[in-house]
């Protein structure tokens, strides 16, 4: 395993579409408000699902507007390992469908740092035929994956844990899925329930999900049926999505455009909220199912001006950033670090409540927010489910990134409306954003990449 020794990232799992060789990145002061339009790169979520639906599909796609980033370039590796011909051009990728049975029948499989490539194509694996070995990063081994498992070896799979019960790696025999009904919980991650989907059209008999709980962030269940239907998949569920049904009729390969990432958006929109100025994003409109499109709501309350066009959505921050509230991010928990890196600027204490599953991601991520926030000088007091925070003047520090590309980015806003930062391992980006620092540039955010 690749180790940075000073930050200890994982390197292994940063890909040749990273950003390599920085150990800092020292971030602002602004000198003045951001004024700007941007573009951003296409969604993690739709490029990753696009991936792995077109893979397992008969036929070839052709998916334009790809995300460049580790996550995806580890999506496709995985695939070509499998015997897949994926053939990348720039943002466009051609793939042969392999219609439910991938050509390499025993190999071993590394998933690099995603959650989504580990969730998805682990369940998609189990629906082929062969015997697989599975491994993530390192971090994406520590990640939780039982649910998965347990409903994967419901439907037949046979998983055998290699390191801990409940993480990868793993070997699988996989023998097909058998359909049928599979009660499962949606309370620790929602990309356990959408990989089951997404493999489900290559079940023998159809199948049916139960939902036993909730499902946390269910947007990303929503945009997981949208596109396997958008790949010919037949499915149908309750509103609520407490009983989902899947018929077992395959997927056709077929052209797709990716939209672009609302996540990666929200930096931007932040930006201009932190320094009171404007951002409008030129490629991203309220017409998606990407959750966190609704982060601009939040920064509504905190005082923003919002406006929203097909021309895309612009966002104004005001002399003074609005506090005094509590907010449940359950629902686009990924922008739990930014709204509470911008916390400190607000003029009264911001409580986050409702996302005790982000201390599975890249990162524990509500201990990380209070242990940078402690370093700033900023009183942060972290809850089992969520955090709050008092408003502060941070300090100028060299702060860790925890190899998590939202504490880089979320960070790096923050550095806006304070006296700047440093941020070490800035190439932690890459994850869904290696040209993040080249936008920051472009909106005339003074930035240092030291080597
Ligand atoms: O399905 C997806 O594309 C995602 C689901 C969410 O994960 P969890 O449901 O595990 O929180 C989200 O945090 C992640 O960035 C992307
Ligand atoms: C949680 C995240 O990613 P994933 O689960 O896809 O690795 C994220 O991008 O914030």
């Amino acid at each position: 395993m690749r180790m940075d020794a000073k930050h200890g990232a994982d390197l292994e799992a940063r890909s040749p579409w990273a950003l390599e060789g920085y150990r800092l990145a020292r971030v602002g002061p602004m000198p003045g408000r951001v004024d700007a339009d941007v573009r951003v790169p296409g969604s993690k979520s739709v490029t990753n699902r696009a991936l792995v639906i077109a893979a397992l599909a008969d036929g070839e796609s052709v998916l334009s507007g790809i995300l460049q980033s580790d996550d995806a370039y580890w999506c496709i590796e995985a695939l070509r390992s499998l015997g897949v011909r994926v053939d990348v051009e720039g943002d466009r990728v051609r793939i042969q469908g392999a219609n439910g049975r991938f050509p390499a029948s025993r190999t071993a499989v590394y998933t690099g740092a995603g959650g989504t490539t580990a969730r998805f194509l682990t369940a998609a694996l189990a629906a082929s035929s062969g015997e697989y070995e599975i491994r993530g990063s390192r971090r994406m081994n520590e990640r939780p994956m039982g649910e998965l498992f347990r409903a994967l070896r419901t439907l037949g799979a046979d998983i055998v844990p290699l390191e801990r019960p409940e993480t990868l790696p793993i070997r699988l025999r996989a023998r097909g899925l058998s359909g049928g009904a599979v009660e499962m919980s949606g309370a620790q991650s929602s990309q356990f329930v959408s990989g089951v989907l997404i493999a489900a059209p290559y079940a023998k008999a159809p199948t049916e999900v139960r939902i036993v709980d909730h499902i946390v962030q269910h947007a990303y269940v929503e945009i997981t049926l949208d596109m396997m239907r958008d790949f010919g998949a037949r499915c149908s569920a309750d509103d609520e999505l407490t009983s989902i049904s899947v018929e077992p009729c395959g997927y056709r390969g077929r052209a797709y455009d990716i939209e672009a990432d609302a996540s990666t958006a929200c930096y931007f929109f932040a930006a201009a909220a932190a320094t009171g100025g404007r951002v409008r994003v030129t490629n991203l409109t309220q017409n998606t199912r990407q959750p966190d499109v609704h982060f601009v709501d939040v920064l509504a309350k905190m005082g923003c001006d919002v406006k929203s066009s097909r021309a895309g959505i612009e966002v104004r921050g005001p002399e003074k950033l609005r506090g005094g509230f509590s907010i449940s991010m359950k629902e686009m928990s990924d922008q739990t670090l930014t709204l509470a890196f911008l916390a400190p600027l607000a003029d009264g204490p911001i409580e986050i409540t409702g996302v005790g599953h982000i201390r599975h991601h890249e990162s524990d991520r509500l201990r990380v927010i209070v242990e940078t926030l402690s370093r700033l000088g900023v009183r942060a007091e972290e809850r089992e489910d969520g955090v709050r925070i008092e408003p502060g003047t941070p300090r100028r520090a060299v702060l860790a990134s925890y190899d998590d590309h939202r504490v880089a980015m979320a960070l790096s806003v923050l550095a806006l409306g304070a006296d700047g930062l440093e941020i070490e391992d800035p190439g932690c980006v890459s994850k869904t954003c290696p040209t993040f620092f080249d936008h920051l540039r472009a909106l005339g955010v003074p930035v240092e990449l030291v080597p």
